[in-house]
């Protein structure tokens, strides 16, 4: 009995014996199994990526589409695309939804400068030659925004083509400030766009520093030797300043051991070496600004485009033509008395450009000076050329908008701005707008109760609008 019952536990225990082997084997077996699949799964999706990669990437250089340069289907065969040097000719996008672009007559420029300019340019261009001072040699370039076809209430609609730019011809000498001025709509922004080679021209040619931009090759060199100031400032919110820049330093190819100290270098020329790392979203508009600029300018360029809108009373115009501009004024600003027209110089332009990016500038920075009026108060003011500077705290019931000065600055003998004086004190104007003048006064005190109260900058084009 005491025999059986020992044979029967040793049984008992090989079996137990059996099944964890077997347990275990499956379990090594299945283990196996699943690494096997996940593994396959991950070759398979790395694949996958790869190959969607690089369809989109080949996609998105021949599908065409009415604003992007279009390459060849065989473009990736061309030695010109990988070693930067000949390339095939851009061409145009347009789709089945385009219509068809009527021939574009040659018109002769009224301006007798301008023909003169066409016709060295021409001259030039017979002889096959860009003299060694051009920078860029505009050729007889032609932009058609070619008309669309559009699906309305089940209707095919056809938009007609538009010529935009209509057989420019000029030349832009090295080293040199250019500026193309010129009314809404005139093709400033179409004749930058064709020259940075964000769209293709339909007609004309145009090289910079040599390369054309009517080539792949030529593109790609011409990429890395222009810095572009866009209109508005186009920056990613999430990114801080500095990642903007190495983002940018990237895109441009810079050897990626110069990225770093560049960044550093573009930041604090742009006085923003403090909020390098703060993101961009948090950014002032005069920082935004100054960024944009940084990022132009990275990479020291050869050549920058700036593409600056420059706005009267705030209002942009209603109708143009060659001859006329016709401008709606909102009834907010019916309290003009009159309103004047003037043509401006170029110089006024440009200072006003750089006296707006100061002002955004020294308040986003807290930078202030303090102005004592002869009555023995002071208030505070940015410190910037302001001209005209209203005083919180002057308001009365006949006078809502309060008294202002005129400002009179000097340099002391270190070159740094003061201020030399100010005007007898004066009404603000009703043409100074309330809306303005209560935001930059919410936080100020009465000028009897607190001295050091935030002088108010109110721009000379609010006042010259007027009659005072
Ligand atoms: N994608 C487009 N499709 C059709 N027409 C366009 C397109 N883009 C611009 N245009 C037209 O081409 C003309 C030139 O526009 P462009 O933006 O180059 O002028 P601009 O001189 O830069 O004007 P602004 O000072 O307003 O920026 C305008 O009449 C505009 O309506």
């Amino acid at each position: 009995m005491r025999d059986e019952c020992v044979c029967d536990k040793h049984n008992q225990a090989d079996i137990f014996v059996l099944v964890l082997k077997t347990q275990e084997s499956v379990a090594k077996q299945l283990e196996k199994g699943i690494l096997k699949f996940v593994n396959d799964v991950y070759h398979w999706l790395t694949a996958t990526f790869f190959l969607w990669f690089m369809l989109a990437i080949y996609f998105d250089n021949i599908i065409p589409s009415a604003l992007s340069v279009r390459k060849s289907i065989f473009y990736f065969l061309m030695p010109g695309y990988w070693t930067g040097k000949g390339g095939n000719k851009v061409e145009e996008g347009g789709c089945c939804c385009t219509g068809s672009v009527p021939a574009l007559e040659h018109v002769t420029p009224d301006d007798e400068d301008v023909c003169e300019e066409e016709n060295i340019v021409k001259e030039q261009t017979r002889g096959g030659r860009v003299e060694s001072n051009v920078a860029v040699q505009i050729r007889g370039l032609v932009k058609t925004y070619p008309g669309m076809r559009k699906m309305d209430c089940c209707k095919c609609k056809k938009t007609s083509p538009f010529h935009a730019v209509k057989g420019s011809w000029m030349n832009v000498d090295k080293n040199r400030l250019f500026c193309l001025l010129g009314p809404n709509g005139a093709g400033k922004t179409t004749t930058i766009i064709c020259l940075t080679g964000i769209t293709p021209v339909t007609a004309g040619d145009a090289s910079i520093y040599g390369y054309s931009i009517r080539s792949s090759a030529g593109l790609s060199n011409i990429r890395r030797i222009i810095g572009v100031g866009p209109q508005f400032d186009i920056l990613w919110q999430e990114l801080s300043g500095q990642e903007h820049l190495h983002l940018f330093a990237s895109i441009k190819g810079l050897p990626p051991a110069s990225i770093k100290s560049n960044a550093e270098n573009s930041l604090a020329e742009v006085r923003l070496t403090g909020a390098a790392k703060v993101r961009a979203g948090s950014y002032s508009g005069g920082m935004k600004r100054r960024l944009s600029v940084a990022i132009a300018l990275i990479g020291d360029p050869e050549l920058t485009f700036w593409m600056n809108r420059l706005l009267h009373l705030n209002i942009l115009p209603k109708e143009e033509s060659k001859d006329f501009l016709t401008f709606v004024i909102p009834r907010d600003r019916a309290a003009f008395n009159n309103i004047q027209l003037g043509l401006t110089t170029l110089e006024e332009v440009f200072l006003n450009i750089v006296r707006q990016a100061e002002l955004e500038n020294s308040q986003a920075e807290g930078r202030l000076v303090t102005l004592t009026l002869t009555s023995g108060a002071s208030v505070e003011e940015p410190q910037l050329r302001a001209r005209f500077v209203g005083i919180p705290g002057s308001e009365t019931a006949e006078n809502p908008r309060g008294i202002m000065v005129e400002v009179y600055w000097e340099t002391d003998d270190s070159g740094a701005l003061r201020i030399a004086g100010h005007s007898p004190e004066t009404l603000i104007p009703p043409s100074v707008r309330m809306s303005d003048y209560k935001i930059s006064t919410s936080n100020s005190n009465s000028l009897g109760c607190n001295a050091q109260v935030r002088g108010i900058v109110i721009e000379p084009s609010q006042l010259s609008s007027a009659n005072i």
